[in-house]
């Protein structure tokens, strides 16, 4: 791996907290390219996210995933946004360090609200409120560790997150 293809930020948070909208609005607003894991997962699989959980079962899923995460820090210098699972891997973790790694913080009433209003998210077919307070939970000690940065997204337009974001991040 090398260091000059280190993407400019990387976005890490749960579903719905707003990764590949703020991904793909912060990569046009500095100008440079939007990569985002779930979408690579899908070009490899050659179908959706949900399609590869129900024929194949998750932790294909997270190989595949964590393939994605490997390649896209190796080789990406824009912005690269994470699947919401993806940092639960050791192995990212690790791969993570050293970069400009920012956690979208979101409240559960708001991701609630937005995973509910966007396509289907295989975790949170079931309940999706109880689904998605667990995943919060257990998940929020390792977005906390890994981030550089944190930003509340609640009740705040994307617009304004990026203005935060690109103002925050080391230079
Ligand atoms: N700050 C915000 N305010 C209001 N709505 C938002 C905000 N950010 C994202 N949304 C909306 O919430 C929904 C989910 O956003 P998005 O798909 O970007 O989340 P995500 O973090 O990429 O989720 P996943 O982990 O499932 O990929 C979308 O409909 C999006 O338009
Ligand atoms: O939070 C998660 O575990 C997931 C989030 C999405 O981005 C997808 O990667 C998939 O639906 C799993
Ligand atoms: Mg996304």
């Amino acid at each position: 791996m090398t260091r000059d293809a280190q993407p400019r930020v990387v976005l890490i948070g749960p579903p719905g907290s707003g990764k590949t909208t703020l991904g793909r609005l912060l990569a046009e607003r500095i100008g440079v390219a939007f990569r985002d894991t779930d979408a690579d997962v899908e070009a490899v699989a050659g179908k959706p996210v949900s399609d590869i959980f129900v024929d194949e079962g998750e932790a294909r899923f997270r190989e595949l995933e964590l393939r994605a995460v490997r390649s896209a820090l190796a080789e990406h210098d824009g912005v690269l946004s994470l699947g919401g699972g993806a940092v639960l891997n050791e192995e990212a973790q690790a791969l993570l360090a050293g970069h400009r790694v920012v956690y979208l913080q979101v409240g559960l009433s708001a991701a609630v609200q937005r995973v509910g209003l966007a396509s289907a998210r295989p975790l949170l077919v079931l309940n999706p409120r109880s689904q998605l307070k667990k995943l919060m939970e257990e998940r929020r000690p390792v977005y906390e560790r890994l981030a550089v940065l944190t930003v509340d997204t609640d009740g705040r337009e994307p617009g304004e997150l990026v203005d935060e974001i690109i103002r925050g991040l080391p230079a």
